[in-house]
């Protein structure tokens, strides 16, 4: 299948033109780019003609898998119909508003609304601004303080990159901008100490309590957090951590935003990660697996209480993107759902598939260099770790992990690495012999790794 001249030449093409989100241009040019040309299924092939188990899912998004010809029908058909048009100045379009209520009847009985964006970024920047607003209408102008964690992700706009938690992100661009504080992730394994789990979820959730008497809670808009935390290594927080964090919102009248661009739309098991968790927040932006990747598309999920507000109170709320509620984008999303709904896949990774992965995962518990798998519906992760007894990490956690995911990669599995876990996000789809043969190849890699990584 490779065709060398035309590889290597859409490569040096790549390298002369095109920069890369989350690179160093530098050393990828001279590794030289991964072509991706096609997928179907679970799988992806490059351009050299090699297949790879996408056990990533893209970027945490081909929930329903790859090779969706009614997914590419439905962008077409609406393409040819109309190919756009806005939701400016009065107007909206057939697939929009239908998709509108498609996602707020599968968002619990409290969220009946919901705002358009084309990207989980703008959708953080969207409630970002809904929160400031509400309480100004309400009369509170200084509630405009929010609290995220660290190493939490939310995007890379500008106060997506400063809600997230990532240093290595706010040092580029003088970040975070002012208006936003960080409380500590519910990380028992790497930040638990001595403590039991459940202690340290309350440790954890009561971390924003002291945060917003130390702010002042009339000073403070909203708390924001992943059901799951992706990005930041699948940092599942222990059964008491949620209840607690609901508690204290309500206790300070503070609003409670659940990120669910990764744990949404099935990735739970539950159609959001809110509902796996058995709390409602009053806004949650969503992305990713709400079209499967297919085509770009976010949104924010608006409680009743926020939206009487926007909509009684506010008058013209002054924010909104070109392509707010697309209509192509919107008709992708809406056979998106349909797929979700009609193979009852969300079904099928909360009593099938999702169990089988989780005892897969479990099965490599036992491995010397395995520190703790966690995993919940098809979100999961495998710490990697110098020592198991002291849970003592690897000098180079990043480089260790890039050196697992780089050997599986090489075996034929695309796996997520941050830092030193290993993470996991496949499509809905994915076999139980395909679950198997990317837990054996991880396996093999940790192996690779007791033989060839001392220290
Ligand atoms: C929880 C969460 N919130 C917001 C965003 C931003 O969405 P957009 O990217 O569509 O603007 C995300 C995105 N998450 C994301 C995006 C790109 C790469 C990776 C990775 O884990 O390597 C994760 C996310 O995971």
């Amino acid at each position: 299948n490779e065709n060398p001249a035309a590889r290597s030449n859409l490569a040096a093409i790549d390298a002369a033109h095109h920069l890369h989100p989350f690179n160093d241009t530098k050393k990828l040019n001279e590794a030289g780019v991964r072509i991706i040309e096609r997928a179907e299924g679970v799988h992806i092939w490059d351009a050299t003609g090699k297949k790879y188990l996408d056990a990533f899912g893209g970027l945490w998004c081909v929930n329903v898998g790859y090779g969706r010809k009614s997914i590419a029908d439905a962008a077409y058909a609406q393409m040819q119909e109309l190919p756009y048009y806005n939701t400016f100045f009065g107007s909206t379009t057939p697939p929009t508003t239908l998709l509108a209520q498609k996602v707020t009847s599968l968002a619990g009985p409290n969220m009946n609304h919901v705002f358009f964006t084309n990207s989980g970024s703008e959708a953080t920047d969207t409630w970002f601004r809904i929160a400031r607003v509400y309480w100004k209408a309400l009369g509170k102008p200084t509630k405009t303080q929010v609290i995220a964690r660290k190493n939490g992700y939310h995007g890379s706009t500008v106060a997506g990159a400063s809600l997230g938690g990532m240093k290595y992100m706010h040092e580029q661009g003088n970040l975070p901008i002012e208006g936003i504080h960080h409380i500590n992730q519910p990380y028992w394994y790497g930040e638990g100490g001595t403590l039991s789990p459940d202690d340290f979820g309350l440790k954890a959730a009561r971390e924003l309590e002291a945060k917003i008497l130390e702010l002042g809670a009339d000073n403070v808009a909203a708390f924001v957090a992943e059901p799951v935390q992706g990005a930041g290594g699948v940092i599942v927080p222990p059964s008491t951590y949620w209840p607690e964090i609901v508690r204290i919102c309500k206790q300070h009248d503070i609003l409670l935003v659940s990120d669910e661009v990764i744990c949404g739309f099935g990735r739970l098991g539950s159609w959001f990660g809110y509902q796996h968790f058995g709390y409602e927040p009053d806004l949650a932006p969503i992305a990713k697996g709400l079209s499967s990747g297919y085509l770009p598309v976010g949104g924010v999920l608006v409680s009743d209480r926020v939206a009487q507000v926007l909509i009684d109170e506010v008058g013209d709320f002054n924010h909104g993107y070109t392509y707010s509620g697309h209509p192509v984008c919107a008709a992708a999303a809406l056979e998106n759902i349909r797929i979700l709904e009609e193979e009852k896949l969300v079904e099928r990774v909360r009593d099938d598939i999702g169990p089988y992965f989780a005892k897969a995962l479990a099965s490599l518990a036992d491995h010397e260099r395995v520190g703790e798998v966690v995993s919940i519906g098809l979100i999961g992760a495998v710490q990697l770790t110098a020592d198991k007894a002291s849970r003592r990490r690897f000098a180079k956690p990043d480089d260790v992990g890039a050196q697992v995911r780089n050997q599986c990669i090489a075996s034929g599995v695309i796996v997520r690495a941050t830092g030193d876990r290993m993470l996991f996000s496949p499509p809905f789809i994915i076999s139980r012999a395909e679950v198997d043969q990317a837990i054996e190849t991880l396996g093999q890699a940790l192996d690779w790794l007791r033989d060839n990584v001392s220290e």
